[in-house]
């Protein structure tokens, strides 16, 4: 069996080596020729899978991307030709959870404008969302959610319309997948007319994909409205961001937001027991064989920590600031996007970080928030 896969999805040899040749490539420039004689074909996100890439690739019968997206797949091709597809759903959910929460535990210190008296308006209410109202909800910080599609499913939970959320919200993150049709599409949510209703001071962060949010109009907009922050992860024309956007971006990054090795390992581990469950194959390997331990700092916060050490714990497992810098260093450079998602150096989750303090007591809301504690 071949078995071509994205040089940027981690324990792929670990994984698959046992079930036939591993052929790693580069997904951006990923050609029909290296998936031509290929059997199962492995991506991420900047893959797009259609029929230009796989026409004539007659052996394929698997596809599986290590992502939460799945606007780079044409579902209805792969349906037509018969071939298995799978993704990774809530794969790195944490981890764009915990980007959200960090970003805006930045900005409220760069702002000198507390997280946790603001309300945070969620925009998509599924794995990313979810994860991102657990932080917020540990911490005490209030949210809304809009989810039209939850809301008719009966999600017991409590909605808003978008209208309502941008009106009432402080900050407002947005956890949609990029669609073109249907009743909600979400290509250009957040088009010229309603940016324009933002509040003033809102916060606006895009941890989902960057066509949500119509950057032409974005530029134009903040180019006259210094009061509205904005943490950019996703960009319209990625791996080109408009040049002109990023100075006017408080936080920028990559495409990064789901980059935690948990997260990234959890997607191909995914993969593998779905190409395992189709050949009909007994599992024999383990997530946690392949992750490396905890961090064991026997860190015990002070009792109650304020803001300001909230932050300084975060930035411990993950100093988003990091990539923010390199990104403005290397964005414009040749390739420079892509390279930092390449070399990205994996960052953990919060619960890789094992603190002292024992459950029980009055910090744990921080084992809550997703740190882990003894004996817990
Ligand atoms: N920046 C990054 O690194 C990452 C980005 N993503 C992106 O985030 C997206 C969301 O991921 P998940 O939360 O895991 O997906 P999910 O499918 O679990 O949740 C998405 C939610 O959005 C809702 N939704 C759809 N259209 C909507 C609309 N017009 N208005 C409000 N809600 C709407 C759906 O009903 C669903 O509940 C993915 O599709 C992917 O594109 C995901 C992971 C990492
Ligand atoms: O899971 C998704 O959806 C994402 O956006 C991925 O985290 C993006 O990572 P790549 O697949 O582009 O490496």
């Amino acid at each position: 069996m071949k078995i071509v896969a994205d040089e940027n999805m981690p324990y792929v040899e670990a994984l698959f080596a046992d079930l036939g040749e591993v052929v790693m490539v580069d997904g951006r420039t990923l050609i029909q020729a290296q998936v031509k004689d290929a059997d199962v074909l492995l991506v991420r996100s900047v893959t797009k899978v259609n029929k230009s890439l796989l026409d004539g690739c007659d052996r394929l019968s698997f596809v599986g991307s290590a992502t939460i997206g799945m606007d780079h797949l044409d579902l209805d091709y792969l349906k037509r030709r018969g071939i298995f597809c799978t993704n990774a759903p809530g794969c790195n959910a944490v981890a764009v959870g915990e980007y959200a929460f960090n970003a805006m535990l930045e900005l409220a210190r760069r702002f000198h404008s507390p997280l946790k008296n603001k309300t945070v308006g969620i925009v998509g209410a599924g794995n990313t969302g979810t994860a991102l109202q657990h932080c917020l909800q540990a911490y005490g910080v209030k949210t809304l959610l809009n989810d039209p599609l939850l809301e008719a499913s009966g999600d017991e939970r409590e909605f808003v319309s978008l209208e309502e959320l941008i009106e009432r919200c402080d900050v407002i993150s947005l956890h949609v997948p990029l669609t073109r049709d249907g009743e909600h599409p979400t290509h250009y949510l957040f088009d010229q007319a309603r940016l324009n209703t933002l509040a003033e001071g809102t916060w606006l962060l895009n941890c989902c994909r960057g066509e949500v949010i119509d950057n032409h109009a974005l530029i134009q907009v903040k180019q006259v409205r210094e009061d509205l922050k904005l943490v950019l992860d996703v960009w319209e024309g990625e791996p080109e961001p408009m040049a002109e956007l990023v100075p006017l971006v408080e936080i920028a990054t990559p495409h990064i937001a789901g980059y935690s090795l948990e997260g990234k390992a959890r997607g191909t581990f995914m993969l593998y027991l779905a190409l395992m469950a189709q050949l009909g194959r007994e599992v024999d390997k383990s997530l946690s064989s392949l992750l490396p331990p905890l961090w064991s700092h026997q860190l015990s916060p002070l009792s109650v920590p304020d803001e300001r050490a909230l932050l300084s714990l975060v930035r411990l497992v993950y100093d988003l600031r990091d990539d923010d810098e390199l990104f403005r260093q290397r964005f414009q450079n040749n390739k420079g996007f892509d390279l930092m998602r390449k070399n990205h150096k994996h960052r953990r989750e919060f619960s890789a970080l094992m603190l002292a303090n024992a459950a029980g007591s009055d910090v744990d809301w921080l084992f809550e928030l997703g740190f882990s504690g003894v004996g817990l």
